[in-house]
């Protein structure tokens, strides 16, 4: 399915209510839980043996554990299926079983059977930093992410939140695009980087004005 020169196509997933099975409950496995819980998925995780973080959300019932080992139809009724087992048995089986429902599926130790990979992620408030390799050399995507990160600066995420806040009170529109586009990449952001919010706020009322003026506000 897969070739070394294919690009893939990154997607942002809204996981929130859906429902995801984990074959295996490993190291590996432990960390794709704990991403799919933090973006609001219903986990299953499916494993004779799990790590004491996965145990311990088990039995806080925030993940439903079938301490047995993965057997046909466990994939049935799922959206998203991950495969991380010590067994390479095991991921050929799951990912045939997702493939032929139609359900997508990663499977950890063997690239050619992920319908989707994953990328190293890192995140300060409601920015993602997602760097893939297409597979090539995931350490490397690891040491980009922990550097994209760090140039995440606090202002960013502050300005991220507060463009947040104005797409959801200023009626969508010509005006609304200039503002915020503006906010990010004009004087606004330039008076953040450099921690002059006073003049930031001001700066801010007098292009809301503007747009109050311009009678696109209710
Ligand atoms: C990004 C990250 C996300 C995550 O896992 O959540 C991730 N791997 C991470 C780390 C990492 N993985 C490995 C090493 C050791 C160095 C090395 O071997 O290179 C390190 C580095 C380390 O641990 O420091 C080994 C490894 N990985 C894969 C195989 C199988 C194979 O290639 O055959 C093997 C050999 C296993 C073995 O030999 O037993 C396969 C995949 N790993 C992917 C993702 C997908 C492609 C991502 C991309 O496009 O770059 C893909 C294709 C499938 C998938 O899993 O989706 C996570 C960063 C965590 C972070 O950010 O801190
Ligand atoms: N994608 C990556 O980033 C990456 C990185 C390192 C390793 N790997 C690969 O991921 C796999 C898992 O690694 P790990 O360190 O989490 O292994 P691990 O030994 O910590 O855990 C393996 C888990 O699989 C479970 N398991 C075994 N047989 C099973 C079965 N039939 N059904 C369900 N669960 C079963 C075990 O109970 C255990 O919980 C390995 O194949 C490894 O090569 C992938």
């Amino acid at each position: 399915m897969s070739s070394s020169h294919s690009i893939d196509y990154p997607v942002c997933l809204r996981l929130e209510g859906r429902r995801v099975l984990l074959v295996g409950g490993g190291t590996i496995a432990e960390g794709r839980a704990l991403a799919v819980l933090e973006a609001g998925a219903r986990l299953r995780v499916v494993s004779p043996e799990v790590t004491p973080t996965l145990r311990q959300l088990a039995e806080d019932g925030r993940v439903e554990w079938l301490r047995r080992p993965y057997a046909p139809g466990d994939v049935r009724g799922h959206d998203l299926v991950l495969a991380a087992t010590d067994d390479a048995e095991v991921g050929p089986r799951v990912a045939e079983e997702s493939r032929a429902l139609g359900i997508w599926v990663n499977t950890a130790d063997v690239p050619e059977l992920c319908d989707f990979t994953l990328p190293s992620v890192g995140r300060k408030g409601p920015i993602t930093v997602a760097i893939s390799t297409a597979g090539q050399a995931p350490a490397m995507a690891r040491l980009l992410r922990r550097e994209l990160l760090a140039r995440v600066a606090p202002h960013h995420v502050w300005l991220a939140r507060l463009s947040g806040f104005l797409r959801r009170h200023l009626p969508a529109g010509r005006e609304r695009q200039r503002l915020l586009k503006g906010l990010v990449e004009g004087d606004i952001g330039a008076l953040l980087a450099r921690g002059e919010r006073k003049a930031a706020w001001t700066r801010l009322r007098a292009e809301l004005e503007t747009l109050k003026a311009s009678g696109e506000t209710t």
